[in-house]
């Protein structure tokens, strides 16, 4: 092992004084950001244990007996009493990550998970309640891999060339969303004021050069803290207004903090393209077929992979990428969205079928979603299904796509036979 005075030595013997000036000067700054480091975590680590070593990990222990979320059934006194002791760099704990759960306990037909993730470190960090949740939710086990096509010559559109019956009649509208953090910033449940106008003024530089370069994209971007009431109505009235959130589960995460700073919208001039910054994600993005361009599938696909495509580029020229890991696929706050990212609604409109009690088991056996549709007219989604994919990890994004694709083709298929006389059973038995 080479000694102190060896060091020394090599040192007075090394190149010419400019040069001993400079590797001193490499050395020491290595040196000095390496002890800050080691102080910055062992500062926050042991004010952490501190606090928390006040009282006993069983002291501490949520009161859970009554709650039915995942997080509930799975968080054991001797996984919270291991994981209490662990922080992520940031400074997110374990009670940081179960506080939605602890405050909403869910009901037992929902499979609500009850955990939310502070930064990039979050999942793996406490693995040992992320990985089971994700397994009994999403099936998807601890040494999978999460792998990405974006490639949407391979999607096959039902009825697209079928020119025998109206399919505007059955499939109302689509829209197609993801939602993504950047990277080595923490996520909108645990970052400060400061952190989060530096994600906003990242991303606003982001939709500034897709707005400028290019047409289809060309559009506006509003700071909601500096959005007059009349815009506001406007972009509420376009369907495309970020309201901050209500429900008690993202009111406990933290996401709704210090509203509406640091938070913007982007919308195209067609208002078919927009993004929402800084609400339960980073990033939200959406395209979608308004009203009076119905069944407008394909389109709304691939102009959602465009600006995908188009934001990525920008993105490079700012020097940020999205939170991303080879097992867990994109990060998001909430596990439910981890992996893709990636939600796929189709409004259906299916008068013979809402009609039939074994609805919501063809939904399942389909592997699908569904949800009513909330409108001020009750009158207006009367006999409409709103359906989406039920995963997000281990099947790429064009797996989730054309799935949801089928499902639609099958359900629009059994309305049709129902429409013709033909009984359910029929259908099933086939
Ligand atoms: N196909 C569609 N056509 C028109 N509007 C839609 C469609 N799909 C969803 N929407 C509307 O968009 C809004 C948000 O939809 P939804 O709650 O499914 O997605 P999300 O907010 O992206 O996801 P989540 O809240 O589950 O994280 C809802 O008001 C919904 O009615």
């Amino acid at each position: 092992m080479p000694s102190y005075s060896n060091f020394f030595r090599s040192f007075l013997y090394f190149g010419n004084n400019q040069q001993k000036w400079k590797l001193a000067a490499i050395v020491s700054s290595v040196g000095l950001t390496t002890a800050g480091y080691l102080w910055h975590n062992q500062h926050y680590a042991s004010s952490y244990s501190l606090h928390l070593k006040r009282y006993s990990a069983s002291a501490e222990y949520p009161q859970l007996s009554k709650h039915s979320n995942l997080m509930a059934r799975q968080l054991t006194p001797q996984m919270y009493a291991k994981l209490r002791d662990r922080i992520t760099p940031s400074g997110y704990t374990i009670d940081d990550v179960i506080q939605v759960g602890v405050d909403n306990p869910g009901v037992p037909s929902r499979q609500y998970f009850g955990v939310s993730a502070g930064d990039e470190e979050t999942y793996k960090m406490f693995s040992d309640l992320f990985d089971p949740l994700i397994q009994i939710r999403y099936n998807y086990g601890p040494g999978s891999r999460q792998y990405h096509d974006v490639d949407i010559t391979k999607l096959n559109f039902p009825f697209e060339s079928d020119t025998t019956f109206d399919i505007n009649k059955y499939i109302l509208s689509s829209r197609i969303r993801i939602t993504r953090n950047l990277a080595s910033y923490t996520f909108p449940t645990f970052s400060t004021r400061a952190e989060r106008r530096r994600v906003e003024g990242k991303l606003n530089k982001v939709f500034e050069q897709l707005i400028q370069e290019n047409n289809q994209f060309n559009g506006n971007y509003y700071r909601l803290s500096t959005t007059d009431e009349r815009v506001q109505e406007k972009l509420i009235h376009d369907g495309v207004y970020l309201f901050k959130p209500q429900t008690m589960s993202w009111l406990s995460s933290g996401i709704a903090r210090d509203w509406p700073d640091g938070r913007a919208i982007y919308v195209n001039n067609d208002k078919n393209i927009f993004a929402w910054i800084n609400q339960k994600d980073h990033l939200r993005f959406v395209s979608w077929s308004t009203n009076n361009a119905k069944n407008n599938l394909r389109a709304v696909i691939t102009n959602f992979f465009q600006g995908i495509n188009l934001l990525e580029n920008s993105m490079k020229n700012e020097g940020i990428s999205f939170a991303h890991d080879d097992h867990f696929g994109y990060l998001t706050t909430c596990p439910a969205n981890i992996g893709t990212g990636l939600k796929y609604n189709i409004f259906l409109k299916l008068p013979n079928l809402t009609k039939d009690m074994r609805l919501p088991t063809i939904i399942k056996d389909l592997n699908l979603t569904m949800e009513e549709i909330m409108d001020s007219d009750p009158q207006a989604f009367k006999d409409c299904i709103d359906i989406s994919n039920r995963d997000r990890i281990g099947k790429t994004e064009v797996e989730i796509i054309q799935h949801i694709l089928n499902g639609v083709k099958k359900l629009v298929e059994i309305e049709r036979q129902l429409e013709a006389g033909h009984k359910l059973d029929e259908y099933l038995k086939r």
